[in-house]
């Protein structure tokens, strides 16, 4: 499989804390990986260097953008998202005041800048292009059975389909590679099986790259391919899911913590 982003000795201090150390690692086209870790390991910290939240104190990423790997250091958060990264965040952030379907459509115009003098001036390729977001965005909406909802307050929503509805509203944006920060957090059995499916038919219908932070360790280990553990901002394991639940490392690291991390 070709290598859609390549991480090379990233590493973040803030002040005298080193929150990411050293980290390499790569995700492949069409991939699923999943980075986990004892709270503070660092991977939020990960995932806002990824996306240009933060800019690393050293060390290099790459994203293949039309064929060739480009140096993302240094690129604003919506250039990035333009190179086709998308993410969602660890607290739920909606526009809880806007519809469901004006949620997605959001995601969509981020990418929209060449429309703007249409937009502007109405020209009828605005309404077009409108028409057009439109029916992708229930197109988007139908394939997380939400269509329903698409003229209900965000807020209405329950906590499970916000949670769908952010995920919907990354892929507005056509990434190729999508970060999930604790999509399953606050979700009770039936919500975490139901984007446990979710995330596997997204992955597929886009043949989309995605990582993933998740405490759930059920949720990690059914839908990673390869698993990254992070301990103290330092890599600690590399592996298959069946790998890591047997790495004494990994082990060690989460003992002390949830002893049935991997129950
Ligand atoms: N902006 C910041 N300024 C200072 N320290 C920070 C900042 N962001 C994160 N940290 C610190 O970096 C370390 C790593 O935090 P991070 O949130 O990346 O961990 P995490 O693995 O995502 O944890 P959790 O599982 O609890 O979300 C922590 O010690 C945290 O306090």
């Amino acid at each position: 499989m070709a290598e859609l982003l390549q991480v090379e000795d990233l590493t973040k201090n803030f002040g005298g804390l080193t929150a990411v150390s050293d980290v390499s690692l790569h995700v492949d086209e069409g991939e699923l990986i999943a980075l986990i870790g004892p709270n503070g390991a660092g991977k939020t910290t990960i995932f806002n260097l990824l996306t240009g939240v933060n800019v690393p104190s050293s060390g290099t990423i790459k994203l293949k953008v039309d064929g060739k790997m480009e140096l993302l250091n240094g690129k604003s958060v919506h250039r990035i998202a333009d190179l086709g990264m998308a993410r969602t965040f660890q607290n739920i952030r909606l526009f809880d005041q806007l519809t469901v379907l004006d949620n997605v459509m959001v995601g969509m115009t981020s990418k929209k800048h060449e429309g703007m003098l249409a937009e502007v001036l109405r020209l009828p390729s605005f309404y077009r292009s409108e028409n057009e977001m439109y029916q992708e965005a229930m197109k988007l909406l139908a394939l997380f059975k939400m269509e329903e909802y698409a003229d209900q307050k965000a807020s209405n929503l329950a906590y499970g389909e916000q949670r769908r509805l952010e995920i919907a509203r990354a892929l507005a944006t056509k990434p190729n590679l999508l970060f999930l920060d604790e999509p399953a957090a606050g979700m009770n059995p039936n919500e975490t099986a139901d984007l446990t499916q979710t995330i596997q038919m997204i992955q597929k219908e886009f043949n989309l790259a995605v990582v993933l932070i998740e405490h759930d360790m059920n949720l990690v280990m059914e839908l990673a391919k390869r698993i990254y553990v992070l301990e103290y901002g330092k890599l600690i394991a590399e592996g298959t899911p069946a790998e890591i639940q047997n790495n004494e490392e990994v082990i060690r690291a989460y003992l002390g913590g949830d002893d049935d991390v991997f129950a």
